[in-house]
């Protein structure tokens, strides 16, 4: 379950995000939307640690985690994906999603490497399959030789999903996901969220898929929750309407 209770930003003399709260219950899929400048990266980035907030607390499955750096989130199993894709061009596909699976190391230390005991052999064959079934999962299974440098926007946004679910997230944060995919991408990225068993929160631009997407919604209207509810409440509701959705 992710808590976000009463969280205020300022840059300078502008309040990106003023007393915002709202809650996201265990594995449910939660959309933030509002217009430019509405607050919703700067949210983002104060659940992930890389601002923090004036004042306001964060918590993940109980625990406040407000004090905490975004290593230590991303250890406590927090994963984000950025608008501007960031994949190693230099790795192939397969290789980018491992490197999701590597940082907790391989146990045994420089003589595993070497000798090539049985119990990293074991691991190595199960982080193999995980790539695989995270690569099959995201349209990606034909792709996992190929440079992520050389592909197209759409497939490099899906890698970077892949790399971010592979590990399996306990929060997911996307920022954007659909920019950049076509229909069919977007069919599968939706069937993917679907089916995690994270807590996601995602930011949107594309009403459809958020409707479509999303178990809750929260609006963001200059930095203020202006209406949270499922995806018929806030639809719905007139002063969303009237400040957003026309
Ligand atoms: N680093 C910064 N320095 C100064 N002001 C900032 C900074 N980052 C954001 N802001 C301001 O804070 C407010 C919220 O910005 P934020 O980027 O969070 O909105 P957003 O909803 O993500 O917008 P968009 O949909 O355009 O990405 C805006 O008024 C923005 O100009």
């Amino acid at each position: 379950m992710l808590l976000i209770e009463d969280v205020s930003v300022a840059f300078g003399g502008v309040r990106a995000l003023s007393e915002v709260g709202f809650e996201v219950p265990e594995g449910q899929v939660c959309g933030v939307i509002g217009p430019n400048g509405a607050g919703k990266t700067t949210l983002f980035d104060v659940v992930c640690g890389l601002r923090r907030p004036l004042s306001g607390r964060v918590s993940v499955g109980g625990a406040d985690v407000s004090a905490l750096s975004p290593l230590q989130r991303a250890r406590g199993g927090l994963r984000r994906t950025f608008q501007r894709t960031q994949v190693f061009g230099r790795l192939t596909v397969a290789q980018n999603v491992l490197a999701a699976l590597d940082w907790r190391g391989g146990g045994g230390g420089l003589p595993a490497d070497l000798v090539g005991w049985p119990s990293r052999r074991r691991l190595e064959r199960e982080r193999a399959a995980r790539v695989a079934e995270v690569l099959e999962l995201c349209g990606l299974a034909e792709l996992g030789d190929a440079y992520a440098a050389a592909l197209p926007v759409g497939q490099r946004r899906l890698v970077e999903l892949a790399r971010a679910i592979a590990d399996r997230p306990r929060l997911l944060l996307l920022d954007e996901p659909t920019s950049g995919l076509d229909r069919d991408q977007t069919v599968r990225l939706r069937a993917v969220v679907s089916a995690l068993d994270a807590t996601v929160l995602l930011v949107e631009h594309d009403m459809g898929f958020v409707m479509d997407t999303c178990d809750r919604i929260v609006v963001l209207d200059l930095g203020r929750v202006i209406a949270a509810g499922t995806p018929r409440e806030v639809r719905e509701n007139p002063v969303v309407r009237a400040a957003y959705l026309g």
